[in-house]
């Protein structure tokens, strides 16, 4: 029996300098910065914009602290203005990191994607019984709002757990431990960018590894796939091969248990689902962003999250205003043939699209009623990428808007595939091209 996951609740970032982090969320994409445990030990910070929440961990170096620090360290905990279920805590290593571990990471990293779900001690029974490596067994902390329960499972790709939460009993916004900043004092929303939830988190695994891992998810917590494209290959998945581009992605949603039949009022049917999407390179490639990240993450791990947003050109234009750098094709992407026209009808100005870098695909719908005119019949997906975040080049986001798309676009795949191949060619070559938005060699479309 799988962990019935109700929904997602947060994502977590372990870096070595949260503050770096924290300032690139608030000022350059938007987020409001919502809530800190700030102890001796430890800066958590929780970011939220719409329904999506990141929160940012301080990474602890390896070096310097002792075990008897540690130890000391730990002591200090109980004068945490929130009183905690200390004793359970002192039992595992998260002492420093509430709902999460404390990873000994050499580089920053976006590491635990963390789920509600009903009940955490039946989850861990369920998983363990199944054979999961659990770091933090079932924990209560509370305070005068009430408890939270959690435990941390770890997961077959790299560096990534899960954190399990029940906060159906907690009356409090967020969670125990953490400093609310009261609503009043919060600066007014930014609706500039209408980001509204994560859309989906991308994973990269090494060659050969899409079906380990699609295993784990689909066994350990009821994920289903679902099919990027239509004709996809059950076997397969999407493969883009096409002249320098090389990639195999498989895609998956988790059910919310409400859905198998158990009506639960926490769960919101309604609520946006986020998708995993498994992404591994073909063999025989040369330098490619999947083969770098591995390499330079030192392990598989989380690649990039698509942050959902309702107006993508209003989003893109004000990010890359507050000094966002997003990764855009060449001019040439927008005067291909048929590509303005494609543009203008899904209701863009392809000026606006090309001034921002944004890609559009157009997907056919497959079973239209017959009722449908032919401009429903096509979907659209519009998506811009961001260079990446942290000193490695490893982990970015994406800003992604829908109309009417559920998949990836192929067109959009290879747009962003060659544009960091240029990025990274670039890196090790020459300088040129430095900017808000480094451009490929033109004429490779
Ligand atoms: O298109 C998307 O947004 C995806 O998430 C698919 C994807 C996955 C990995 C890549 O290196 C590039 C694209
Ligand atoms: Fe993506």
């Amino acid at each position: 029996m799988a962990a019935l996951l109700n929904r997602l609740h947060h994502i977590s970032l372990h870096v070595s300098n949260a503050e770096k982090v924290a300032s690139d969320l608030v000022s350059k994409f938007k987020f409001s910065l919502f809530a800190t445990r700030l102890t001796d030990t430890s800066r958590q910070l929780a970011f939220r914009k719409g329904g999506a929440v990141f929160i940012v961990n301080e990474r602890q170096t390896q070096s310097g602290v002792s075990l008897n620090e540690e130890l000391r360290l730990t002591d200090a905990y109980p004068c945490d203005p929130h009183p905690v279920n200390v004793g359970k805590y002192l039992q595992d290593n998260s002492i420093k990191c509430l709902y999460d571990i404390s990873p000994h990471y050499p580089v920053d990293s976006v590491s635990n994607v963390c789920f509600e779900v009903e009940d955490v001690e039946r989850s861990f029974r369920a998983l363990r019984n199944l054979g999961c490596n659990f770091m933090v067994p079932p924990t209560t902390v509370q305070d005068e709002r009430g408890p939270v329960t959690y435990s941390v499972v770890k997961s077959i790709v790299g560096n990534v757990c899960h954190t399990l939460i029940d906060r159906t009993k907690y009356m409090g916004s967020f969670l125990p431990g953490f400093d609310v900043i009261e609503k009043d004092c919060l600066p007014e929303e930014d609706m500039s960018c209408p980001i509204t939830h994560f859309d989906h988190i991308t994973y990269v695994c090494p060659k050969k590894a899409t079906h380990q891992v699609m295993r784990w998810y689909e066994k350990l917590f009821g994920f289903q796939r679902f099919f990027i494209k239509s004709n996809e290959d059950v076997d397969e998945g999407f493969v883009v091969n096409h002249k320098d581009v090389g990639l195999r992605l498989t895609a998956m949603e988790y059910w919310k248990c409400s859905e198998a039949g158990i009506t639960l009022s926490s769960v919101d049917k309604n609520e946006p689902d986020c998708k995993f999407v498994i992404a591994e390179s073909l063999p025989g490639q040369g330098r490619n962003q999947v083969d770098t990240f591995l390499e330079q993450h030192r392990a598989p791990g989380i690649q990039h999250i698509g942050l959902y947003t309702e107006d993508i050109v209003s989003s893109a234009y004000a990010m890359a205003q507050a000094g966002v750098e997003f990764f855009s094709p060449p001019h040439a992407y927008y005067t291909e043939v048929g590509k303005q026209q494609e543009i203008v009808d899904a209701g863009h100005s392809p000026q606006l699209l090309a001034q921002n870098g944004i890609l559009l695909d157009t997907d056919l719908c497959q079973d239209p009623s017959p009722q449908t005119t032919s401009s429903e019949k096509k979907r659209h997906l519009l998506q811009l990428f961001t260079k990446p975040l942290f000193a490695e080049d490893t982990f970015f986001l994406e800003l992604i808007e829908r109309r009417g798309a559920t998949g990836f676009g192929e067109g959009n795949i290879r747009a962003l595939w060659r544009s960091v191949q240029a990025h990274m060619e670039n890196q090790t070559g020459d300088s040129q091209g430095e900017g808000s938005h480094k451009t490929m060699q033109s004429g490779q479309y």
